[in-house]
């Protein structure tokens, strides 16, 4: 199966790259750049070079749809929800890596991402690509709007305390930290060596573009509207996302009960992992796997439990969790081509 890529230089389509050549069913089809085209892939990616060695391509949807089985649009937020309908109208299968296709609502997204929404009537026909809760959704979609990376980590630790009436929905607070490469390749003031060396920094105080993200889901799989306190800090890491989710609890409960609830919830689920007692991950404990790890502690003391989620943003919080959804897609085995255990130390 031939898959195309767009956004062609950026860290998420290297990571489909990395991914898609060790798939046993996908090979790499078009890559596509908007910046680069007629260069050679390994001309920018040298280390890349016994993988792929194709001129980086323009973008044209028909071309595109003749040459390659299905797409990943690996663009910054504002491009694909121009790209996709040009793609779904030539008759190939999306997966976008944006949040152009995640929120049900025009006007949230136009607050939130300051950009101007996609067509409501592909907003209507995307499938937010959660793959571990909406398989069956995803395997009969032709457009996915792949998860944000700490909507990710934060939803997979969220949603099975909040299928029971255990958790106070109005006490949500996630404390979100995440390596660079989640801020992209290109270079920027916040993101450069000597901001983020020996620094810590939390940014977009109540007014990331994930809160209505998380919001959204949360309230649809608790029934109920939610809203959250979400922080996110920028750590001196290149890969990784950590939360620290607190919620209040309306019952006493232990923290092995909660464990036993987690464990049940996700029995199924092969990369959520959910340690035992006193266990609590760390992100080099995922690094380069398509894992989501999560501790969980009840504090009996102020009767508030604390979940520890963590991923590698560009694997389960981008180009695993889209592989994974093309497997899903394909009916095959979601695990294809993702078995990397973590790259520990
Ligand atoms: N980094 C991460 O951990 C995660 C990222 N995401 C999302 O995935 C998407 C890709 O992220 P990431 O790979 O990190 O970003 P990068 O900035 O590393 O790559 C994006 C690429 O998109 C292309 N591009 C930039 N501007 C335009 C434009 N105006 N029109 C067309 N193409 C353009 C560029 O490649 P070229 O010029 O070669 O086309 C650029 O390298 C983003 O929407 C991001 O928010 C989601 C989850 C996690
Ligand atoms: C460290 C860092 O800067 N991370 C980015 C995450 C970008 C991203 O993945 O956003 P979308 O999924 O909405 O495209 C941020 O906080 O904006």
């Amino acid at each position: 199966m031939r898959a195309a890529i767009i956004g062609g230089t950026g860290y998420g389509s290297i990571e489909l790259v990395r991914l898609i050549n060790k798939h046993p069913f996908l090979e790499i089809g078009s890559v596509v750049s908007n910046s680069q085209s007629g260069s050679s892939f390994s001309g920018i990616y040298p280390h890349l070079s016994e993988i792929i060695d194709q001129p980086l391509e323009k973008f044209d949807a028909d071309t595109l749809s003749e040459n390659n089985d299905i797409v990943f649009l690996a663009t910054p937020s504002g491009v694909s929800s121009k790209l996709v309908p040009q793609l779904l109208k030539s008759g190939i299968k999306c997966i976008d890596l944006s949040g152009d296709f995640r929120l049900r609502s025009m006007e949230e997204y136009e607050t939130w991402y300051k950009h101007k929404p996609a067509d409501e009537e592909y907003l209507k026909q995307a499938i937010y690509g959660l793959s571990e809760i909406y398989p069956d959704q995803i395997k009969s979609s032709n457009l996915i709007a792949n998860p944000g990376c700490y909507p990710t980590a934060t939803t997979i630790g969220l949603i099975p305390i909040l299928k029971t009436n255990l958790a106070d929905e109005k006490s949500i607070i996630i404390d979100a930290k995440s390596g660079v490469s989640g801020a992209g390749r290109g270079l920027s003031l916040t993101a450069h060596y000597s901001e983020i060396n020996e620094n810590l920094k939390a940014y977009k105080l109540g007014a990331h573009q994930h809160i209505p993200e998380i919001e959204q889901v949360l309230s649809d799989e608790s029934g109920n509207p939610i809203t959250i306190t979400f922080t996110t800090h920028l750590v001196p890491m290149t890969r990784g996302i950590m939360c620290t989710i607190y919620v209040n609890l309306k019952e006493e409960i232990s923290t092995k009960k909660i464990i036993d609830l987690y464990k049940q919830f996700y029995q199924e689920s092969h990369f959520i992992r959910v340690r035992p007692e006193g266990n609590i991950p760390s992100t080099k404990e995922v690094l380069g796997s398509n894992y989501c790890d999560l501790g969980l502690h009840v504090d009996e003391r102020t009767n508030r439990l604390t979940i520890v989620s963590v991923i590698d943003n560009l694997v389960k919080g981008a180009a695993g969790q889209a592989i994974q959804n093309v497997n899903l897609m394909n009916g095959w085995d979601e695990r294809t081509g993702l078995t990397d255990i973590p790259m520990y130390p």
